[in-house]
């Protein structure tokens, strides 16, 4: 592929996640919260803190034998996609967010897992990398990957579209279009694929996302998140499940 894509050098330190880049690993786990990305931390070997600015808190270590890192991004693709395109920056070849998402369908409810195909771009930030005509579409082997090890989780795993948009709570002036979206086939709705997908597509490193479901704002009735409540033990398990997904895809 031709690319202007930036690459940094092993002596060099990313700047806003303050990763130094010979400690990154080419495969990297991104997750929003980090309090998650220390649990994820604890699931791999010979583990180390290699990075910690703002919402970017850095772990790398091993799993199953092969190099890993795991990054928090915060929420919002404005602050993710700095981590996203930094990481590339740094050499990333995998990367795989492990998520928490609203499902949008009926069947996509707390508890369930979503492997994301591809991402609605309705988030503002990566309409200014390139045209929103350009698609947001997941790596197919990250797809096939996350898709074999969920199945061995146990939880109820859904496959499809998912809906990024920088709206969580709507304001009733405007509300929100996850109807709209609904009706077009999207499985569940969250905050970081689409720019995940999109900066990772323009520098040539493979992306997915598995989605814990943490309730279903249109089947609850409930579109300005007043009841959202994503501390209970079935989004816990599907969380791990998550987790487990992610990492085992990421070093297949
Ligand atoms: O659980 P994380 O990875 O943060 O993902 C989802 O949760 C946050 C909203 O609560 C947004 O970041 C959304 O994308
Ligand atoms: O963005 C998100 C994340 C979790 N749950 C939701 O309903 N929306």
């Amino acid at each position: 592929m031709t690319s202007t894509a930036v690459r940094l050098g092993p002596d060099d330190t990313l700047t806003l996640t303050q990763i130094k880049v010979r400690d990154l690993a080419p495969r990297v786990l991104v997750v929003g919260d980090p309090a998650r990305a220390r649990k994820a931390a604890q699931l791999l070997d010979d583990t180390r803190q290699v990075g910690e600015n703002r919402e970017y808190v850095t772990f790398t270590g091993t799993y199953h034998g092969t190099a890993v890192s795991v990054v928090s991004h915060g929420i919002g693709a404005a602050g993710a996609g700095v981590a996203f395109e930094e990481l590339c920056r740094g050499g990333a070849q995998r990367i795989i967010r492990s998520g928490t998402a609203g499902g949008l369908q009926p069947d996509v409810v707390d508890g369930s897992l979503v492997i994301a195909t591809a991402a609605v771009r309705r988030d503002g930030l990566s309409q200014h990398l390139v045209p929103l005509a350009f698609p947001a579409v997941a790596d197919t082997a990250v797809v096939v990957a996350l898709s074999e090890h969920a199945a061995s989780t146990g939880l109820d795993v859904h496959r499809g579209v998912v809906l990024t948009s920088d709206a969580f709570y709507p304001h009733t002036l405007l509300g929100n279009d996850h109807e709209l979206w609904q009706q077009a086939g999207c499985v569940a709705v969250e905050m970081e694929i689409a720019p995940l997908l999109v900066i990772a597509a323009l520098h040539g490193v493979q992306a997915g996302a598995v989605l814990a479901i943490d309730g279903n704002p249109l089947a609850e009735h409930d579109p300005s998140m007043a009841g959202y409540q994503p501390f209970r033990e079935i989004v816990h398990e599907a969380v791990a499940g998550a987790l487990d997904t992610a990492l085992n895809a990421l070093v297949a």
